[in-house]
């Protein structure tokens, strides 16, 4: 055969005679290093990011019914708030819902304990921080993610609902992104169940002196955050408002 006549087939790529490569493609992939300028680049960013699309989506989508839940990650094991998050974490498991929580010590902590304890599915969705940080012991399934956002992805897409504990900064970050995200239609209505009136009442009546009052937000922006004290409300809570959003869904179709 002459040298024109021989082709290479690499992949879905053909090569014929003087354009046939030297080397394979495996041996391109594993020789050689080269520059590494690359992994810092945005592009090289936006398939890490699809790759924690990609993990995240898998590890969740056979997820039962689930409720995501939020809380400090300074709260202390053995207080009052600590023991309200353990017993939000049963009431769930015992009415069936996975709890998902940040994965982190505190609130998020006490909900995974209490999850697990009822043989709930107990599941921690943590994030790379500065600092070393691993799971706490009450998650059975768990992932660590580096980029905050595409986690909030998760927190919304396998939830059926948002309990809401305790908790600083973080929390009210992840309160606020839901209550956002419904108000703009950005998300299916669904319920946002904030725990302890001692600790969130005043920030209710803040948003009503001034944001309601101010005009801004509407009347019924009121309606998208309930708050409870019993953690036995929780799961009634949610049934409730479920059962009240089919209803109106089935009216307006
Ligand atoms: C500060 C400490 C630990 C931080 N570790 C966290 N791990 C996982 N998730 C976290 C962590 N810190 C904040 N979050 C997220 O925000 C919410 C809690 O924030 P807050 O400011 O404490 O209210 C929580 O729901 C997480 O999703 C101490 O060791």
């Amino acid at each position: 055969m002459t040298e024109e006549e021989q082709i290479r087939r690499a992949g879905p790529l053909t090569y014929r005679g003087r354009a046939i490569p030297t080397t394979t493609t495996d041996q391109r992939l594993l020789d050689r290093r080269g520059p590494t300028d690359w992994v810092h680049t945005d592009p090289w960013r936006v398939l890490r990011i699809q790759s924690e699309f990609v993990e995240g989506f898998g590890l969740l989508s056979e997820l039962p019914s689930a409720v995501s839940v939020f809380g400090s990650a300074r709260i202390e094991p053995g207080t009052r708030y600590y023991n309200l998050g353990v017993e939000v974490g049963r009431k769930l498991a015992e009415a069936g819902y996975a709890t998902i929580t940040g994965g982190g010590p505190g609130m998020m902590e006490a909900a995974n304990k209490g999850a697990q304890e009822r043989d709930g599915r107990s599941v921690g969705l943590g994030i790379e921080l500065p600092f070393e940080q691993s799971l706490n012991p009450y998650v059975d399934v768990g992932m660590t993610f580096r980029y905050f956002f595409v986690r909030k992805t998760m927190f919304v897409k396998y939830a059926q609902a948002f309990v809401v504990l305790p908790g600083g900064f973080g929390t009210l970050d992840e309160l606020f992104e839901a209550i956002t995200l419904v108000q703009t239609r950005k998300v299916t209505r669904f319920p946002v169940v904030l725990v302890g009136s001692d600790f969130w009442g005043g920030l209710r009546d803040w948003i009503e002196g001034a944001l309601l009052e101010n005009g801004l937000i509407k009347s019924e922006d009121m309606d998208l955050v309930q708050q409870v004290d019993d953690p036995a409300e929780v799961v009634e809570l949610i049934r409730r408002v479920h059962k009240d959003l089919e209803r109106k869904n089935g009216q307006d179709s």
